[in-house]
């Protein structure tokens, strides 16, 4: 039926929007708090010294309000910042390990990948609407990650 309706305007339509962006990096699973024996068995190849590089895929989700006025649960160009400074700038063409102060006592799995994400973006998004970090570490490998 054609109008409009208080449930039309006032009701709260919660909507996810996602923007991906990938990324390049090579990095080495090592951990500091493990002896060199516990590290080769536990990452296997993944623990090789000159490490290994990846093409990673990052999905970053928001979740709110759909803007009665904007239309927007935000706006993906203001996402597309967030991503950039977030993860691009700091890891796209990087080694993780080495060139990601984080990443030096922490080590580089994709859990902790999401992790260090999920915690800058937390701080450039606006508040409450982070929702998921979802990286596909290789097409079979993927982590999600929302802040718990
Ligand atoms: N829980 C996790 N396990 C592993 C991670 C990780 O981040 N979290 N990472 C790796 C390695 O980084 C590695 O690069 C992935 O190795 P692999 O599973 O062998 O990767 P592929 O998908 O490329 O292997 P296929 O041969 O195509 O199956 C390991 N574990
Ligand atoms: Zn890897």
């Amino acid at each position: 039926m054609a109008g409009f309706s208080v449930s039309d305007s006032a009701a709260e339509r919660i909507g996810y929007i996602t923007r991906a962006q990938s990324f390049s990096a090579c990095h080495r699973l090592h951990s500091v708090h493990l002896s060199d024996e516990e590290n080769k068995r536990i990452y296997g190849k993944c623990n090789n010294p000159n490490g290994h590089g990846h093409n990673y895929k990052v999905e970053v989700t928001v979740r709110g309000k759909i803007d009665f006025l904007t239309g927007m649960v935000m706006n993906l160009t203001d996402l597309k910042r967030c991503i950039e400074e977030v993860i691009m700038i700091p890891l796209d063409h990087k080694n993780l390990d080495k060139d990601v102060p984080y990443f030096a006592k922490v080590v580089s799995t994709t859990e902790n990948v999401a992790v260090y994400i999920w915690d800058n973006m937390v701080k450039v998004v606006p508040p409450s609407l982070l929702y998921e970090i979802r990286i596909y570490e290789t097409d079979k490998n993927i982590v999600i990650y929302r802040g718990e």
